[in-house]
């Protein structure tokens, strides 16, 4: 598996930190208002886990499951709902936790879900971004990391679903799916 990495850029410890300076800042901003943090799976589950241990106030948790990727590093465009939430999000305080956020689709498409079922307010963390490949306009309130325009993998990022229990980010060898 390592020797499809083609480069390292944070590792398990810079991630880590970040993680705590994320954890940080959302407490405060969240104090009093007992958040509902939204977990975009798959990608997001390692990052969902790190990230609430570092939150000190009161929240709830729920799961969403969307996928476009498949088998490709190129997003298909189409986003599709694989597991909808447990609960109503009507007059709730949101906090959507993504992994990483690259065309944006995803995410547009989540907030306008969430919007039209009347959240009182959509906040967005996301541990990495990758601006060069937005195909629609989209800004995180929280930002880990901002990454070259590569394909990368590990820390709950995968291709073909391989790869996400790298405990580092790194770039995905070109070879690895150009084959
Ligand atoms: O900004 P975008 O171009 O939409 O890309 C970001 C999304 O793509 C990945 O999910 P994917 O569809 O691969 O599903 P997965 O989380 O199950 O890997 C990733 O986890 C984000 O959710
Ligand atoms: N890697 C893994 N999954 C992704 C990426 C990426 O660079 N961009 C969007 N989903
Ligand atoms: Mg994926």
């Amino acid at each position: 598996m390592l020797n499809d990495i083609q480069e390292v850029l944070y590792d398990a410890n810079q991630i880590q930190q970040k993680v705590k300076e994320l954890g940080d800042t959302i407490s405060q901003e969240f104090e009093g208002r007992n958040p509902l943090v939204i977990c975009v799976l798959k990608g997001a589950f390692i990052f969902m886990a790190d990230l609430i241990k570092n939150i000190t106030i009161p929240l709830e948790i729920d799961f969403m499951a969307v996928s476009s990727y498949g088998q490709s590093t190129k997003t298909s465009g189409v986003v599709k709902i694989m597991k909808d939430l447990d609960a109503p999000v009507q007059g709730r305080e949101i906090l959507i936790v993504e992994d990483i956020i690259d065309s944006g689709l995803t995410l547009s498409y989540l907030i306008d879900v969430l919007e039209r079922r009347n959240a009182k307010s959509v906040t967005l963390v996301t541990l990495f971004d990758k601006p060069a490949g937005r195909k629609v306009e989209l800004e995180a309130d929280h930002k880990g990391f901002v990454l070259p325009d590569a394909f990368v993998v590990g820390y709950g990022l995968d291709f073909a679903e391989k790869y996400r229990n790298l405990p580092f980010i790194g770039i995905l060898k070109p070879e690895v799916y150009e084959k």
